[in-house]
């Protein structure tokens, strides 16, 4: 049977399996079950929730659109939310304006509180949270209110060139897609957003992907992470 498992990109441990105290195992078991039980999200859900970052224009968005369609999963863009919410008349809308021209980051209780609705309104239990938390204040606020921390972090890690020239080539009209606004977005990346991959990272819970290549290609690295997930969910619900 161990044969099934020789596959697995996934860092999780023989032992750890065999005892089923992986929290990553756990929660994969668990996702579906009826008692959550926390304030944050509504007391029937008990999401498993990934976490992806990335530098700007790393391809965050690309890829957490394939992994939606073909893991099932519920796609919540952070930055998109936002982009919304500033294009409605919400009270909010001239300050996410400003913070996002300015490159810098919205405070945490307008971001989080607009990722819970998005969670609460999921058709999926399997959500994806496409760039957040941007800082440790963010990810430290994120885990108080929702009460939950992420079961999964993906980084994609891009060199700054490559982010530069496709953030410039987007052409989509954001106005943060400027090489003014793109020199400071790279700053906060390396000063407020890398922390928070640290912090991860030293929970063993972050995948690195190499984001350079054809969507495809990134793509077939991202596609093993989640395909040893469900693998994984399969297996353990025989
Ligand atoms: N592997 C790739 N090769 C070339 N272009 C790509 C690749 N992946 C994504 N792109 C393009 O680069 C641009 C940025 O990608 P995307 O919007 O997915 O990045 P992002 O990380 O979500 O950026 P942001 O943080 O600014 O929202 C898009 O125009 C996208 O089509
Ligand atoms: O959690 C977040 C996410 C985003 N922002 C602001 O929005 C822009 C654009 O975000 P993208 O993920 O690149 O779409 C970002 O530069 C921040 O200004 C935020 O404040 N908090
Ligand atoms: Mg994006």
């Amino acid at each position: 049977m161990w044969r099934r498992f020789a596959h697995l990109s996934l860092s999780i441990s023989r032992t750890k399996l065999q005892s089923l105290q992986d929290p990553t195992v756990l929660k994969l078991i668990n996702t579906f079950s009826s008692d959550a039980g926390n304030d944050g999200v509504a007391s029937s859900r008990k999401p498993f929730i990934t976490f992806v970052l990335g530098g700007p224009g790393s391809g965050k968005g690309t890829q957490c659109e394939k992994i939606a369609s073909i893991f099932g999963f519920a796609h919540l863009s952070a930055g998109e939310l936002l982009r919304e919410e500033m294009s409605s008349p919400s009270e909010n809308g001239e300050l996410i304006r400003n913070v996002i021209k300015e490159g810098k980051i919205v405070p945490s209780a307008i971001t989080i509180s607009l990722i819970k609705r998005a969670i609460n309104s999921a058709t999926s239990d399997k959500i994806l949270i496409d760039g957040f938390p941007r800082s440790e204040e963010n990810r430290i606020a994120f885990e108080k209110i929702i009460g939950v921390e992420p079961d999964l972090v993906i980084f994609f890690e891009c060199p700054e060139e490559e982010m530069v020239k496709r953030i410039l080539g987007r052409n989509q009209g954001r106005i943060d897609d400027n090489m003014e606004t793109i020199r400071k977005r790279l700053k906060v990346f390396e000063d407020l957003n890398m922390p928070v991959v640290e912090h991860y990272s030293s929970k063993g819970k972050v995948h690195k992907i190499t984001a350079t290549g054809t969507v495809d290609e990134i793509f077939e690295r991202v596609r093993q992470v989640f395909a040893s997930l469900r693998y994984l969910k399969a297996f353990l619900s025989f």
